[in-house]
């Protein structure tokens, strides 16, 4: 679908406008989980997955068959400055191996029947370095929203938006340290793997950026610190909501990139679920700032979509659960 905005003003107010949730299936849903053959409330955060969903979908008898994997890719000018442990040749060498089926997220996405999509993101083109300058220009950063937006399937019935941008982690945590506040530096993590040296690097990257560019409201800051992949994201999270259509958060990266919308407009990510707690240091921090528990806790810290995928299965047993078990009154068994 053709995004309906062409600047950064127009993005804000479509994102004002996103539709909410429909309050009539979501108590259909409540209704029906008090009937079902368990104790109330033993089927724990998996009854409120339910009910969250079949609200999103706007339909009680809803059901997870066409899940939607979107890995957006974007280079970066910070690389230069020796922020990440792979060179940023690797970004493009990963969507040829994404293309091929050699990734996590491809053993992944096949094991959850969904659809795998790639967006490779101008990736001759590196965002500017965010300690000189804005990443993106508003034109780069407003297509990338397109991009994402555009991207959204409209028959797919939950998205997951993952990512790959070698030196991302440092854009992230300088777009989550701008947002939160708190001590800029302490937001850089290790990413793919980089030792202390590299920290110390990243942690000035990440300082100097929020130093620079920590005046801008939410969406401004995406611009200025984000990277293609993190704007696309963002745009994917917002052009879901325009479909009704549930979204399944992943990592570090993409948690900070959601969060410029959540920022921007609060109830922006309502319609989202949190994955998976990442090992990045800072996810935690994101995640408990936007009030989301994560579905998993796998030590995972990869990117790519991959936890989001996982925790397809677990908004699927939810729903299993919600529309197949049997209620009190045809089982026969005497409620509480
Ligand atoms: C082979 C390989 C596959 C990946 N898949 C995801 N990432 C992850 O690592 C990158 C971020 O870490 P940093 O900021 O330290 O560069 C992103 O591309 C992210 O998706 C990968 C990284 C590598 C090396
Ligand atoms: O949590 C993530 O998204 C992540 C962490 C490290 C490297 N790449 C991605």
């Amino acid at each position: 679908m053709t995004a309906p905005f062409a600047t950064l003003a127009e993005f804000h107010d479509v994102l004002t406008g996103l539709p909410g949730p429909d309050d009539t299936a979501a108590a259909a849903a409540r209704d029906r989980d008090a009937q079902l053959t368990k104790p109330p409330g033993a089927l724990g955060r998996l009854e409120e997955l339910a009910e969250w969903y079949i609200g999103w979908r706007g339909d009680p008898a809803a059901r997870c068959n066409s899940p939607q994997i979107l890995i957006f890719a974007g280079n970066h000018g910070v690389t230069a400055q020796g922020v990440s442990a792979f060179p940023a040749e690797v970004t493009a060498q990963m969507v040829a191996n994404f293309r091929a089926g050699g990734a996590a997220i491809n053993q992944l996405a096949r094991l959850a029947g969904a659809t795998l999509d790639i967006h490779a993101l101008s990736l001759d083109t590196p965002t500017a370095d965010f300690t000189t300058g804005h990443a993106m220009s508003e034109a780069d950063y407003v297509a990338a929203l397109a991009t994402g937006w555009g991207a959204v399937s409209p028959e797919a019935d939950l998205v997951v938006t993952g990512e790959m941008g070698i030196g991302n982690t440092t854009s992230a945590a300088a777009l989550a340290a701008a947002l939160f506040g708190g001590d800029a530096g302490s937001w850089a993590g290790r990413g793919t793997g980089v030792g202390d040296d590299g920290l110390s690097i990243k942690r000035r990257v990440v300082e100097a950026g929020v130093s620079l560019h920590g005046q801008q409201g939410p969406l401004g800051l995406l611009q200025c610190l984000g990277g293609r992949e993190l704007a696309a994201m963002a745009g994917a999270i917002a052009g879901a909501r325009a479909h009704r259509i549930p979204v399944i958060l992943d990592g570090f990266i993409c948690s900070a990139a959601a969060a410029s919308l959540e920022q921007a407009v609060p109830g922006a990510l309502d319609h989202t679920v949190a994955g998976h707690l990442s090992a990045e240091a800072g996810h935690g921090q994101i995640l408990d700032a936007l009030g989301k528990i994560p579905l998993l806790q796998l030590g995972m810290r990869l990117g790519e979509g991959s936890g989001a995928a996982l925790a397809i299965q677990i908004l699927r047993g939810a729903l299993a659960c919600h529309q197949d078990m049997a209620t009190f009154a045809e089982a026969g068994v005497s409620d509480g």
